[in-house]
C-alpha cells in the first residue's frame, strides 16, 4: 500500500527527513512516534501528497483519508457540513450532496457517538469533539489508506479508547491501511502491526511493534529513561517516562 524509498523532504529551504525509507503491506496499522519537531506531520504531510519530497520514490496504492491536528475552519460550518466534505470526491465537480452521502455521514456520526454535535457550529466544539468530527470526515471518503496525524490528542480516555477500537475495526472489517502519530507508546502496543521511531531527521528505526518497540528505543527517542509496566493478564504492557523533573535546572 505504502512504499518509500530514500525520501527527502525540505521545508522552508531546510532538510527536514532525509533518506527515510519504509514500506507498508494493505491491512497494517503504523504507528509514527518521535518528538515535537522531529518531522512526523512533515512526513505524513508527504504520504497524502501535500508536500513534495526533494528526492526519493513514493507510491501510494489506493485512496487516502486523512485526519489533521488540530485546526480551526473560517466560516461557520456545522459539523455535519465539516464531515460531508469528506464526500467531495464521490460527487464530483459541482455536485450536492445526497441522500445516500448524509446516510453515510449519520452512520459514522453514530459509530463514534457524536450525533449531537451535527448542527452545532464546528468552531464551536471543544478540541476533542472537533477532532471527532474529523475523523468522521476522513471515515465518509471510503478510502482505503486512513493517514492521521495524532488523532487523540485532545482525547479523553474512553474517546481514545473509542477511536483506537475503530481504527482496530476499520482495518479488520474493511481491510484498511491505517497510519497514525502519537506521543504514546501505548497506542502503538495497543492496535500497531508496525512502528517508525523517528530519532531524527535522518535517523530511525521502522519494523514490526513487538521487535521494534522496546523500551530501550524509547529511551533513545525520547531521550528520558522509559520503563515498560506490565500488568499480569489484566492489560497489555506499556510503557511509561521516568520523568526527571526534580533534576531539571533552569537558570532564571
Ligand atoms: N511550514 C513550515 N516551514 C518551515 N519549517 C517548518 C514548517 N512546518 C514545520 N516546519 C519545521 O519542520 C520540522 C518538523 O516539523 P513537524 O511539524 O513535521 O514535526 P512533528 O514531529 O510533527 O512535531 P510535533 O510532535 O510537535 O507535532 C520542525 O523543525 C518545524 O519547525
Amino acid at each position: 500500500m505504502i512504499e518509500a524509498r530514500n525520501l527527502t523532504v525540505e521545508r522552508g529551504g531546510r532538510i527536514i527527513l532525509r533518506d527515510y525509507s519504509l514500506s507498508l503491506e494493505r491491512g497494517r496499522i503504523l504507528s509514527v512516534l518521535g518528538a515535537n519537531g522531529v518531522g512526523k506531520t512533515t512526513l505524513i504531510n508527504t504520504l497524502i501528497g501535500v508536500l513534495k519530497p526533494k528526492s526519493g520514490r513514493l507510491s501510494i496504492g489506493g485512496q487516502v483519508g486523512f485526519v489533521p491536528q488540530l485546526f480551526d475552519v473560517p466560516f461557520a460550518y456545522s459539523a455535519l457540513d465539516i464531515a460531508l466534505m469528506g464526500r467531495a470526491r464521490h460527487l464530483g465537480l459541482f455536485g450536492a450532496p445526497g441522500k445516500r452521502d448524509y446516510e453515510i455521514v449519520r452512520h459514522y456520526f453514530q459509530m463514534l457517538g457524536i450525533e449531537d454535535f451535527e448542527s452545532r457550529a464546528f468552531n464551536s466544539l471543544s478540541g476533542g469533539q472537533r477532532q471527532l468530527v474529523m475523523i468522521a470526515q476522513a471515515l465518509t471518503s471510503e478510502c482505503d489508506l486512513l493517514v492521521l496525524d495524532e488523532p487523540c490528542a485532545a482525547l479523553d480516555y474512553k474517546n481514545q479508547d473509542k477511536v483506537l477500537g475503530l481504527l482496530e475495526h476499520l482495518r479488520d472489517t474493511h481491510g484498511m491501511t491505517i497510519v497514525f502519530s502519537t506521543h504514546m507508546p501505548q497506542h502503538a502496543v495497543e492496535i500497531a502491526s508496525d512502528v517508525l521511531l523517528m530519532t531524527s531527521g535522518s535517523k530511525y528505526v521502522c519494523g514490526q511493534t513487538e521487535e521494534a518497540l522496546t523500551a530501550a528505543n524509547l529511551t533513545v527517542l525520547y531521550d528520558l529513561p522509559i520503563a515498560r509496566a506490565d500488568f499480569g493478564g489484566l492489560a497489555k504492557h506499556t510503557y511509561a517516562p521516568v520523568f526527571r523533573h526534580d533534576g531539571v535546572r533552569f537558570d532564571v
